[in-house]
C-alpha cells in the first residue's frame, strides 16, 4: 500500500487528504493517480465503496491553478444526490488549495446556481440535464475544460443520457483528459469509451487486491404478500444502524415508507417524485441518523456514501444485476462490513440465479425470521439502552421513586415491565401493499455477445479473496446453478468487475433496445412528468426522474 506522500502530490492537496483521514491509498487510487497525473485518458473500475471518487478527484484537482478564473473541469454523476456529494468531496479535497467547485443539478433553484457560476467555480460537478439547461442558456462555458470524468459512466449510458453526453463533451476542446469510472463496465462503455476517450488506459482493480468490502448476502424467499412482514421481522432481528431498502417503484417506496412509519420504524422513502427539497431533507435525515431506515428506488443505488449503513434490503429484487451490485454496495464501504438481504418471490428464483451467475457470487438462502428471533432482537436492543443509560449514571432524579416501587415489587416484574414500555409494543395495524409482478429473468447472453472483445484475465473473484484474480469465467465451485451452464455466462470472456477492465460476459446483450429497466413505462421505477421540452417521451424512463 502507498501512502498518499508517495504520488509526489503538492502539500495542501496532501492536507487535505490528511484532514479526510486517509492514510493509505486504496488499490483504485494507488493505480489511477499516478496514471491520471500524466494527463492519460482512464477507464476506472474497481468494486463500490473503494475510494473512486478521491482516484479521480485529486489528479483533477492536482492539474488545477487557484488563480484561474475558467471551468478548468466537469465532472458529470447520474443523479442529484451522487453530484451534491461528489461536490462535497472535491470541496474538502480542494479546501486548502482554495479551489472554488459548484455543483449543478436540477430541482435546484437556477437563479441560484447563476450565482454560484458567477464567482467562477474552476471545477463544475453536474447532472447531464441540468448542464445543459445552462449551457444553453450560456451561463455555462466549456471552452477551457481540461479534464472531464463521467462518473457512474455506465449508468448514465443506462439511463439514456448518451445523447446528452455527447452534445455536452462536443463543446469540450478535444485536447483534454476524459476519466471514466464505475464499478460495472457493461461492453456498451466501450462505445462512448471509443469515441470520447484518446488511448485510454485501463484500470481495473482485481478484488483480490483490494481489502475486500465484506458484504454479506443472504436471501429469503417470500411470497408477495409476505414480504412487509418479512421485512419489518428482519429488521427487529438485525436492528440495523442505518439500512436502505430498495423497491421497484415509486409507489412500493411511498407504500413502503408509510407502512413502516406506522409500524413505528423510524423511515422515510426517497424517489424521483419528490420534490428536490424533499429529497435533501431525507437524505439530510437519513445522514445525520434521524431516520434509521431509507427506503429508496434505484435513484439511491449509485455511489451514495452514507457512513453508518450496516444493512442493504431489497425488498424488491433489482432488474439487474449491475443495480443489485450497486445496491448492495451502499453498505460494506471503506473497509467496513456490511449485510444485504433479498427478497425473493418464488417465480424469481431464476432472476436470482442471474444475479449470482454475472457477479460470480454465491448468495446464500436464509430462512424467513421467525417471531421470536423478531422480538429477541428488539430485546436486545432495549437491554443495550437500558445499559447505556445505567453506564451514563445520570439517574439520581429516579432512585428515589426506583427504591419504593422495589419495596413493593419483585425486582424482575419491575424491569421487564420497564423492558415491555420501552421496547414499544408493535402496533399490529394491518399494512396493505399493492402487489408488484415479479421480475422475469430475460434470457440473455451467449458467446456471441461478450463484446469487450478484450482478453479476459480475473473473474469477478465471486467469493471474494479466496479466488479472485484467476483466469475469468464462472468457475467451478458453484453448486447451486450448474456453473453457468445456461445461458453461456462461463464462456471464459466474463470479467465482470475486475482483470481488464470488460464486463464482457454479455449478459445483457439485447438489453440496448429496452424500453426501461424498470419494467416498463407506466410503472418504471421513478417516471415524472417532464418539465424538459422535448424528446422526452423516447428516453428510457428512467433518467426522468434523476436529473431534470
Ligand atoms: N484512501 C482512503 N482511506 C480511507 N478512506 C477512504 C480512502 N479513500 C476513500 N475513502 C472513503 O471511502 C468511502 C467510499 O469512497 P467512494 O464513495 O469514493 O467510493 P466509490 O469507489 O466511488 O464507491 P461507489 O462505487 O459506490 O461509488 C468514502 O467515505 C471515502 O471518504
Ligand atoms: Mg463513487
Amino acid at each position: 500500500m502507498k501512502t498518499f506522500a508517495e504520488f509526489g502530490l503538492e502539500p495542501k492537496v496532501l492536507q487535505a487528504i490528511t484532514e479526510l483521514g486517509f492514510e493509505e491509498a486504496t488499490p483504485i487510487q494507488e493505480q489511477s493517480i499516478p496514471l491520471a497525473l500524466t494527463g492519460s485518458d482512464l477507464i476506472g473500475q474497481a468494486q463500490t465503496g473503494t475510494g473512486k471518487t478521491a482516484a479521480f478527484g485529486i489528479p483533477l484537482i492536482s492539474k488545477i491553478n487557484r488563480e484561474d478564473e475558467k471551468i478548468l473541469a466537469l465532472i458529470m454523476a447520474p443523479t442529484r444526490e451522487l453530484a451534491i456529494q461528489v461536490s462535497e468531496e472535491i470541496g474538502k479535497l480542494s479546501r486548502f488549495k482554495g479551489l472554488r467547485s459548484l455543483a449543478i443539478y436540477g430541482g435546484q433553484d437556477i437563479g441560484r446556481q447563476i450565482r454560484g457560476l458567477k464567482k467562477k467555480p474552476q471545477i463544475i460537478i453536474g447532472t447531464p440535464g441540468r448542464l445543459l439547461d445552462h449551457i444553453n442558456r450560456k451561463t455555462i462555458r466549456l471552452d477551457d475544460v481540461q479534464t472531464v470524468v463521467l462518473d457512474e459512466a455506465d449508468e448514465m449510458l443506462d439511463m439514456g443520457f448518451m445523447e446528452d453526453i455527447q452534445t455536452i463533451l462536443k463543446l469540450v476542446p478535444e485536447e483534454r483528459q476524459t476519466m471514466l469510472f464505475s464499478a460495472t463496465m457493461p461492453p456498451n462503455i466501450q462505445r462512448l469509451a471509443q469515441q470520447f476517450l484518446n488511448n485510454p488506459q485501463h484500470v481495473s482493480v482485481i478484488p483480490k487486491q483490494i481489502s475486500a468490502p465484506l458484504i454479506d448476502q443472504a436471501y429469503v424467499e417470500v411470497p408477495e404478500r409476505q414480504k412487509f412482514e418479512a421485512l419489518s421481522r428482519l429488521i427487529d432481528m438485525e436492528s440495523p444502524e442505518l439500512a436502505i431498502v430498495f423497491g421497484r417503484t415509486k409507489r412500493r417506496v411511498d407504500e413502503l415508507a408509510e407502512a413502516l412509519q406506522k409500524r413505528g420504524y423510524s423511515a422515510d422513502g426517497l424517489h424521483g417524485d419528490l420534490s428536490q427539497n424533499q429529497r435533501d431533507a431525507v437524505m439530510r435525515k437519513f445522514r445525520d441518523g434521524s431516520i434509521d431506515v431509507l427506503v429508496a428506488t434505484d435513484v439511491a443505488a449509485r455511489g451514495l456514501d452514507v457512513s453508518g449503513v450496516t444493512h442493504v434490503i431489497n425488498f424488491d429484487l433489482p432488474q439487474d444485476p449491475e443495480s443489485y451490485v450497486h445496491r448492495i454496495g451502499r453498505t460494506g464501504r471503506a473497509g467496513k462490513e456490511g449485510t444485504a438481504w433479498s427478497f425473493v418471490t418464488p417465480r424469481e428464483m431464476d432472476h436470482l440465479h442471474l444475479i449470482e451467475r454475472v457477479t460470480r457470487h454465491r448468495i446464500t438462502r436464509k430462512p424467513l425470521p421467525t417471531m421470536a428471533e423478531a422480538i429477541e432482537g428488539k430485546q436486545r436492543v432495549t437491554a443495550e439502552r437500558l445499559l447505556e443509560m445505567v453506564e451514563s449514571g445520570e439517574l439520581n432524579e429516579y432512585k428515589g421513586i426506583s427504591i419504593q416501587l422495589l419495596e413493593q415489587y419483585d425486582s424482575v416484574q419491575l424491569l421487564s415491565a420497564a423492558m415491555k414500555l420501552l421496547t414499544g409494543d408493535k402496533k399490529d395495524s394491518a399494512i396493505e401493499l399493492t402487489p408488484e409482478d415479479p421480475i422475469r429473468a430475460k434470457r440473455r447472453g451467449g458467446k456471441n455477445d461478450i463484446r469487450s472483445g478484450r482478453k479476459p484475465n480475473g473473474g469477478y473473484g465471486g467469493n471474494r479473496g479466496t479466488s479472485g484474480g484467476s483466469s475469468g469465467g464462472y468457475r467451478g465451485n458453484r453448486d447451486n446453478n450448474g456453473g453457468g451452464s445456461r445461458g453461456g455466462y462461463s464462456s471464459g470472456g466474463s470479467n465482470y468487475g475486475s482483470g481488464s477492465g470488460g464486463y464482457g460476459g454479455g449478459y445483457k446483450g439485447n438489453r440496448d433496445g429496452a424500453a426501461s429497466r424498470d419494467g416498463g413505462a407506466n410503472r418504471s421505477a421513478d417516471r415524472k412528468p417532464s418539465t424538459r421540452p422535448s424528446s422526452t417521451s423516447t428516453r428510457p424512463a428512467k433518467r426522468e426522474d434523476f436529473d431534470n
